[in-house]
């Protein structure tokens, strides 16, 4: 198999300007209705919003590669980074994590070897790794699983002395490259950094970190990109492997800058869901706080925080009762009071099974 670096097309990556258009417009129409709908949330809603992000872009970020962390302990690391942001002691791996996103995501400067080297580090904190801090020193190859026999290679990253200078050339390209709509650059940097492969491990996360600076060279990302990825994994594999064709001395890139900008614009959509949600939910706390008793308030707080897919599934007597850890009878008469005050819709079904809609 030839690989595209030992190509004379190697490292021109290229793209149909008028292909990609249509995904271009749409993903930047969808950022920028995020960050219009975050202009308009109140400080305690925006702080809690980009926690949100930033929680779930780290757990997200890990999931992609079969990692599950610890979402406490992530959101305990993000809620101290922000709170001390010069702190610099790494406690938990999930603060290194936490310093690391945050690292990404502050940095207007210029992009370094030795940044990336550092993020490395961050990412492994506390891990053995091969080569921690610094560029591999081996060949690695990307293998699909057959289904049976041995695993089928489907890339190599560039030989291991050619790594510094193709980093060296990426980053010169990332840190003077102007012409290219911001999606588009972040797109093409992403393959081209995954298509180098320079680290040993952890090629995806700091890939997916470099989109995250890119866009903060502008304005930070208001959403988890990591979290569409997660979603549509074969299609992002599937799409590096693609966005690769080499043609006319030129890499090819089209299949993969639509993909990402297709998914760009998921994550934005979902975001904006998301804003509303915690728009809507802070609304309906505003506006029937005088007439809810602390029992109300608690479970209608617990339901919330398992978040909207949860809250539009409802909620039944049996999980009042439990939540609010109170008596059959307690429990009927709050649900009463609730659906008087127009904070529940009791549903068709009635008796053991009664169930309520949550109005917000
Ligand atoms: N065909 C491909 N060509 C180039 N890069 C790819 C290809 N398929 C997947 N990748 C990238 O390689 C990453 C996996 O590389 P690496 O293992 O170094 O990173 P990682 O963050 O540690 O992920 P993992 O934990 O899955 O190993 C994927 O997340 C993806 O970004």
């Amino acid at each position: 198999m030839i690989h595209i670096w030992e190509t004379p097309a190697w490292p021109n990556f290229s793209y149909n300007a008028a292909a990609i258009e249509p995904a271009l417009a749409a993903a930047m129409r969808a950022i920028g209705e995020v960050a219009g709908l975050k202009a308009g949330l109140g400080s305690d809603d925006l702080e809690e919003f980009n926690r949100r992000q930033l929680v779930q872009e780290a757990l997200s970020s890990f999931e992609i590669e079969g990692v599950t962390l610890n979402a406490a302990e992530i959101e305990a690391s993000v809620i101290a980074s922000l709170k001390h942001r010069e702190r610099a002691a790494l406690d938990r791996r999930s603060d290194a994590i936490v310093a690391l996103m945050l690292s990404a995501r502050g940095s207007a400067s210029a992009l370094d070897a030795k940044t990336l080297c550092e993020w490395h580090r961050l990412l492994f904190h506390g891990i053995e790794v091969e080569d921690l801090g610094q560029w591999r020193r081996f060949d690695i190859e990307i293998v699909r699983s057959a289904v049976a026999g041995s695993p089928d290679v489907i890339y190599k990253g560039l030989p291991p002395d050619r790594v510094d200078a193709e980093m060296g050339r990426f980053l010169s390209w990332l840190n003077n490259e102007i012409t290219l709509a911001l999606p588009a650059r972040a797109a093409i940097a992403h393959l081209w950094f995954e298509s180098i492969h320079p680290f040993s491990d952890g090629n995806g996360r700091i890939g997916r970190a470099i989109v995250e600076h890119i866009f903060a060279t502008a304005q930070p990302l208001p959403f988890s990109l990591s979290r569409q990825i997660e979603r549509d994994k074969r299609g992002y594999y599937t799409a590096l492997q693609e966005g690769r064709k080499e043609t006319q001395g030129q890499i090819e890139a089209t299949p993969f800058v639509i993909w990402f900008l297709e998914a760009l614009a998921a994550a934005a959509d979902y975001a904006r869901q998301e804003a509303l949600f915690v728009v809507r939910r802070n609304r309906l706390f505003a506006q029937k706080a005088k007439v809810l008793n602390a029992r109300q308030i608690k479970v209608l707080q617990l339901l919330f925080d398992q978040g909207e897919e949860r809250v539009e599934m409802g909620l039944s007597a049996k999980f009042y009762r439990k939540m609010s850890k109170t008596s059959a009878p307690t429990a009927t008469r709050d649900l009463g009071a609730m659906e008087k005050a127009g904070v529940l819709l009791r549903s068709e079904a009635g008796g053991r099974s009664t169930h309520y809609k949550v109005l917000y």
